[in-house]
């Protein structure tokens, strides 16, 4: 069965993680950079949820799953150790139309996790169908060296470009060889060098003047 790939816009909805153990801190740690409203209820947290519970950024309810528990959830995952419990809350989110990641029982589940690696908005995900989240961690680590940090800053420049040129001259056709011409030159190499007067030279030749890294609000800190 083929999965279909999309990605969610959780800011402000609510996440139900039903199990406090490693896997359930795994996923909690990508969500949050969501903005999700992330609740865990199990009678047990790991040492990593109990500091994100410390600080506040997630919410602990310290008991078993109960019937009821996914009220008002856009997402869930059933991340205990124990199948059946993982089943209740199965069944619990179908009845309610929930999209359910039942972590231990991919034919249960209406959504799968995949490995990510995130530089600023960039995501690249990768995904296996559940036949073998080893590889998907091994190709994660891979293409986490090949695509470093300049290649957030390269889409913070790009956005930052795009934005201007929609705002001031709205031609689309003509954006995407100006965009490709800028792709043909290695930007993330010419980011990962870091070098201004090379970069505003070859920004101002492609897009003219108003088009410096400064102008465009780009900073070095954001390479790391
Ligand atoms: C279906 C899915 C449901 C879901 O969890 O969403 C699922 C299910 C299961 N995972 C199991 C085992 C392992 N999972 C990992 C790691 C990850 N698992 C992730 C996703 C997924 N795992 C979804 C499919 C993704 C895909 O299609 O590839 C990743 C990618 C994302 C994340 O969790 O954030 C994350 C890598 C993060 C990273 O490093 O980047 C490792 C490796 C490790 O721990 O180092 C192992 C041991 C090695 C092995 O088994 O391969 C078991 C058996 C449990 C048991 O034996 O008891 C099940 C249950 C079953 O398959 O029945
Ligand atoms: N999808 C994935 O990526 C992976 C899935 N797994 C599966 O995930 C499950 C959890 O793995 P771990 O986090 O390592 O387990 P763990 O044993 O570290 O944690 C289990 C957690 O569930 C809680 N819990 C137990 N009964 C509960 C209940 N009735 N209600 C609420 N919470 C309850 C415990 O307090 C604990 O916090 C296992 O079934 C394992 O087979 C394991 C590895 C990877």
């Amino acid at each position: 069965m083929q999965h279909y790939p999309v990605n969610l816009v959780l800011a402000g909805r609510r996440t139900v993680i039903i199990g406090g153990g490693a896997v359930a801190a795994r996923k909690c740690e990508s969500l949050l950079a969501t903005g999700s409203r992330i609740t865990v209820v199990a009678p047990c947290l790991d040492p990593a949820l109990e500091k994100l519970c410390r600080e506040n950024r997630i919410v602990h309810e310290s008991r078993p799953y109960r019937y009821g528990d996914l009220d008002g959830a856009f997402l869930v995952f059933a991340a205990t150790g124990d199948a059946a419990v993982n089943r209740a809350v199965a069944e619990e989110a179908a009845a309610r139309g929930i999209l359910a990641d039942i972590v231990d029982a991919p034919e249960c589940s209406t959504f799968v996790t995949p490995a990510t690696v995130r530089r600023g908005d960039l995501l690249i995900t990768i995904s296996t169908g559940g036949k073998s989240p080893a590889l998907s961690a091994r190709l994660r680590a891979e293409l986490a060296e090949r695509y470093g940090g300049e290649y957030g800053t390269a889409l913070e420049l790009l956005g930052a470009i795009r934005e201007k040129l929609l705002t001031e001259k709205g031609n689309t056709a003509y954006n995407k060889e100006l965009f490709n011409a800028l792709l043909d030159r290695d930007l993330p190499l010419l980011l990962k060098s870091w070098s201004p007067s090379v970069l505003d030279h070859i920004l101002t030749d492609i897009f003219g003047p108003g088009f410096t890294l400064e102008e465009l609000g780009i900073r070095e800190r954001e390479t790391s």
